[in-house]
């Protein structure tokens, strides 16, 4: 068990938390934020195609749900490096049994864990401090032609945000609520 970079798995099978040892000394910290072999390991099969940022300055801002359709689907690895924030996920795989169930937890620069977002979700996350800043690894390119989204206060999925959600943008804020015909991502092996 690789002591430096752990996977502790989530509710929602195939997602799971890293855990971050954090090396400190006089001059301050270290800590590895990728390992390919320990995701291998635990059947976590990606690697970085693109490496993405965000800085959200104001403290209930929501970014997402966002996710990317075959071929295109994608793994994501989110940190927070600096601020708090509450990451979610949701499971939009047709033939999971917890198929629309969500899971969030707080993500900090000093809570020193991470997020593995499987293919086959959405995600997205509420600033709970200003200037949060969000750095991830995404498997795939990003694909505007094959990128979908969950409006963050569709009830049928009933995010429990901590704070009063602010500065959606159109495009999140434009998206219909989800019906009774709403059948995920399809997932192609
Ligand atoms: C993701 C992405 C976006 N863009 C462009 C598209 C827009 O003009 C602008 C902002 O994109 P977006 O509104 O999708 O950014 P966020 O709302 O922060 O969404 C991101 O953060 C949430 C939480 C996610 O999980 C998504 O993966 C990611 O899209 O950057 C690019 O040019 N390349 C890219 O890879």
């Amino acid at each position: 068990m690789n002591q430096d970079f752990s996977l502790e798995p989530l509710p929602l099978a195939g997602a799971f938390r890293i855990r971050h040892k954090v090396f400190a000394d006089q001059r301050g910290m270290f800590k590895r934020i990728g390992c390919h072999q320990t995701l291998l390991d635990a059947g976590v099969d990606a690697q970085p195609r693109q490496v993405n940022c965000s800085m959200t300055p104001v403290k209930g801002t929501v970014r997402g749900m966002h996710y990317q359709m075959p071929p295109a689907a994608e793994v994501k690895i989110v940190n927070c490096f600096h601020g708090e924030l509450f990451d979610v996920l949701i499971d939009l795989r047709p033939n999971s049994a917890t198929f629309l169930q969500w899971h969030g937890e707080r993500l900090s620069a000093d809570s020193h864990t991470s997020l593995i977002v499987p293919k086959g979700f959405a995600h997205g996350f509420q600033a709970l401090s200003d200037n949060v800043l969000m750095m991830y690894l995404n498997s795939t390119d990003y694909s505007p032609d094959l990128e979908g989204g969950l409006n963050p206060l569709d009830p049928t999925i009933n995010v429990k945000w901590p704070l009063p959600v602010v500065g959606l943008s159109a495009k999140d804020g434009g998206r219909e609520f989800i019906d009774s015909h709403f059948d995920g991502i399809p997932l192609v092996t």
